[in-house]
């Protein structure tokens, strides 16, 4: 079973895509940690995040950089989403995600683009939603807690930003495939966010058995 998870950045796709992994005892991929390594490394080899053939470039990542606790970051985060924007960067990263999403027995994977590019075949898909207030309020309190002294406005201005800039650019912009369930954890605790979401992924692979 393939389930794709997509949604905006602090939605709680991440929380939601590792819950339904061990509740499936299916293998995870965390996608945007794969933008975020080419991220990264632009910054370490000191390229140029504007410039497509730099970003491509550091798309040739070290496996270690992925536990790099740097790319955790807000700043490396920020990074991700431009060089996310280029075609070239993408089409780099596609074939180590689709192998992911189609390896014998399925897998869970979140991003922004899993359902409609990446396995627009997954068995069931899930677009995560929560209000931006809410999210920055969520992504806040989690720097907070590592330490970091940046201001919730800050944090409001940036996921703004990235929203717009994730689902405005040319390919593979973060939008809700059409047969995605919206599932908006704004008002939801992480438990019942969780159980909504595997109720849905039941539903849809219930009414997949009923009409193949
Ligand atoms: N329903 C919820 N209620 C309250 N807090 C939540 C909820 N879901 C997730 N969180 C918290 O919000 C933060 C962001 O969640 P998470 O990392 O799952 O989001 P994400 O969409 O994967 O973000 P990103 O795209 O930046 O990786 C985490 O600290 C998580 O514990
Ligand atoms: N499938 C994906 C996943 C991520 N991105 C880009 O990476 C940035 C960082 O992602 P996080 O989920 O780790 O916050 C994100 O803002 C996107 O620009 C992507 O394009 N496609």
């Amino acid at each position: 079973m393939i389930i794709a998870v997509d949604g905006p950045a602090a939605s709680g796709k991440g929380t939601i895509a590792r819950a339904l992994a061990k509740h499936y005892r299916l293998p995870h991929l965390d996608t945007g940690l794969l933008y975020r390594a080419v991220a990264a490394n632009v910054q370490r080899l000191e390229l140029d995040p504007g410039i497509e053939a730099d970003c491509v470039a550091a798309c040739d990542f070290d496996e270690s950089l992925l536990d790099d606790p740097i790319l955790r970051t807000d700043e490396i985060g920020k990074l991700a989403s431009v060089v996310s924007a280029h075609p070239l960067v993408r089409s780099a990263l596609l074939h180590r995600q689709r192998r992911f999403a189609h390896q014998p027995g399925g897998a869970v994977l979140d991003g922004r683009d899993i359902g409609t590019v990446i396995a627009p075949d997954a068995d069931a898909k899930l677009f995560i939603r929560a209000t931006p207030t809410i999210r920055a309020k969520r992504r806040h309190a989690e720097l907070r807690a590592h330490g970091s002294t940046v201001s919730l406005d800050r944090v409001l201005l940036d996921i703004r930003a990235r929203d717009l800039r994730d689902s405005t650019r040319g390919t593979a912009p973060m939008t809700p495939a059409d047969d995605a369930a919206l599932l908006d954890t704004s008002f939801l605790s992480i438990d019942a966010a969780i159980q909504r979401a595997i109720a849905l992924v039941e539903a849809r692979t219930a009414a997949k058995v009923a009409t193949p």
